[in-house]
């Protein structure tokens, strides 16, 4: 099948009726959870899959359909919304960080509504000034990730946001370099977990996904 044709995902691959717990944190007020799997229902069903895009062998989840609809971008980023507001033990973060360049398309939004900070992480050579620089592994490559020195303060609270974790070494990377900033990493927030690349065990914060996909797949 061509890489511009996209693929139905079946309904085996729709675990997504309730929210993922992530062990060591309360549990959600119980109309907070019914909203959340409510909204994670037609979130899942916007999503599209390419099979061998961008390479042979890579099954692309495109969450681009989601900012099609505004109702979906308003469910998308008031779910993420929810999700910080019932977690962190009551720590509300100072900073939201958002990857290159998908995960721009939620950070900032999260930012405003929790009254954060917004800083981006950006791909090596974008960001003017003094930098601090970490490599990583993706799914499908190597790359660099920069923050401006200065950008998060000593001891702030940070939540990183990207829209999908693979093998986890964005985000791993991301985490790195939060550390080298002095900032305190509350956790991680995903739009999509693709699970069988197990790129959670990379981390070393709490990892919330709204979905997770590509169950069955194994390599
Ligand atoms: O868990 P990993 O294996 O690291 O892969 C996940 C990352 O890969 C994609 O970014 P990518 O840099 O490919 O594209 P983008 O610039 O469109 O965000 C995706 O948006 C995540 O950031
Ligand atoms: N399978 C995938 N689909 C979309 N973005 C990705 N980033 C890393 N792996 C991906
Ligand atoms: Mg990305």
């Amino acid at each position: 099948m061509s890489h511009s044709t996209p693929v139905d995902r079946p309904a085996s691959e729709s675990p997504d009726a309730a929210p993922t717990q992530v062990a060591g944190q309360p549990s959600a007020h119980p109309s907070r959870t019914t909203e959340l799997a409510s909204l994670k229902i037609r979130l899942r069903a916007a999503l599209r899959q390419f099979p061998d895009f961008p390479s042979p062998g890579i099954l692309f989840e495109d969450i681009l359909p989601i900012f099609i609809d505004p109702t979906l971008h308003e469910a998308l980023i008031r779910s993420l919304e929810l999700h910080v507001l019932q977690s962190g033990n009551g720590q509300k973060p100072d900073v939201i960080v958002g990857l290159e360049a998908r995960g721009f398309l939620i950070g900032p939004s999260l930012a405003l509504r929790l009254g954060a900070s917004f800083v981006p992480v950006r791909k090596q050579g974008k960001l003017p000034g003094p930098c601090e620089t970490q490599a990583y592994d993706k799914e499908y490559g190597q790359d660099f990730f920069q923050m401006q020195c200065g950008s998060i303060k000593p001891g702030q609270k940070v939540v990183i946001v990207d829209d999908i974790i693979a093998t986890g070494g964005s985000a791993a990377a991301a985490g790195e370099l939060v550390k080298k900033m002095g900032g305190s990493l509350l956790g991680y927030v995903f739009i999509l977990e693709l699970e069988f690349l197990k790129g959670r065990d990379k981390l070393q914060a709490p990892v919330f996904t709204l979905l997770a996909g590509q169950e069955g797949k194994t390599t």
